[in-house]
């Protein structure tokens, strides 16, 4: 490996030009990004743009075929991935597809300490109760630790799988669609929950995936913007959000809305457009 840098000590996540290929395909890249301690990035972009997977690298979850990818200090190539995961605190569908139904919801957040899904133990420790129970407060779930996770709605799953991810006390925290499938209500629930983390210093570095500029929560500072596997812009959220840059991203016209630190999107309206004849 003679010839990759060294990471930078002040980065969480530093990609150099990484890209992911399969097939023949190219599913996302080049993309070089660097993500800083105190900073809280959303990826946003159409279904198919590349989030997940480039998620999914900076997870060490996946190499990428080419590029340069340093996580948490550590080179991919370098390092033991399975050891790197552990610092890592991860929410997202493929992980919330393998919870058995009939666990229940403090032992899911537990065995994260564990590395491990299911309940593997017969008693845990007073103080990984505790703990659990703690996160679970902070993202106003604790109601549920002896629920079983099949009875939950989609909007408490994603907040126990959340508390769950914070469990381990990671040193960064990724969330893939953590909003997908949520209702108003729901949604906005987890924003706010979303917000409150973000604002506090102890917090992790976190990445955000969505779809939608509404589930990006207030204190947000980063954005990057994908299409297609390329980035069409990234860097500080509010010159990355935009009107144009949306519409470039989506392909569409996008008007584009702030209110109370919240971003709101729409089709620009364009009279006739849709009128027959
Ligand atoms: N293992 C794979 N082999 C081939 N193509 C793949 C593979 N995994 C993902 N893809 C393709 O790569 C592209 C990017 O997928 P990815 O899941 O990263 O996008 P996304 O932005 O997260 O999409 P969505 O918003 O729909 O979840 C898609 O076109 C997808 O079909």
């Amino acid at each position: 490996m003679e010839g990759v840098a060294q990471p930078d000590p002040d980065l969480l996540i530093e990609f150099e030009d990484v890209l992911v290929r399969r097939g023949g395909n190219v599913l996302v890249g080049p993309v070089t990004w660097k993500v800083e301690l105190d900073e809280r990035w959303v990826v946003l972009g159409p279904n198919g743009a590349g989030k997940t997977t480039l998620l999914r690298i900076a997870a060490a979850e996946t190499f990428p075929t080419s590029g340069t990818a340093h996580v948490l200090g550590e080179t991919f190539g370098r390092t033991d991935l399975s050891e790197l995961r552990t610092r890592i605190g991860l929410s997202s569908a493929a992980l919330a597809n393998r919870v058995p139904f009939d666990e229940k919801v403090v032992d899911l957040v537990i065995s994260a300490g564990y590395g491990v899904l299911g309940r593997w133990r017969e008693r845990y420790d007073a103080m990984d109760t505790d703990r659990a129970i703690e996160m679970l407060e902070s993202l106003g779930a604790e109601h549920l630790a002896d629920r079983s996770y099949g009875t939950l709605s989609e909007g408490e799953r994603k907040r126990v799988l959340i508390a769950r991810a914070l469990m381990t006390d990671p040193e960064l925290l990724l969330l893939d669609e953590p909003a997908a499938g949520l209702d108003l209500g729901g949604r906005e629930e987890l924003v706010a929950r979303l917000g409150v983390l973000a604002v506090d210093p102890d917090a992790p570095a976190t990445v955000l995936i969505t779809h939608h500029v509404e589930e990006i929560p207030p204190g947000f500072t980063h954005a990057l913007l994908l299409k297609e596997g390329a980035v069409v812009a990234q860097g500080l959220l509010d010159d990355v959000i935009t009107g144009e840059n949306l519409s470039e991203a989506f392909s569409q016209s996008i008007t584009l809305d702030k209110v109370d630190g919240r971003f709101f999107a729409r089709r620009t309206w364009e009279p006739g457009r849709h009128r027959r004849g």
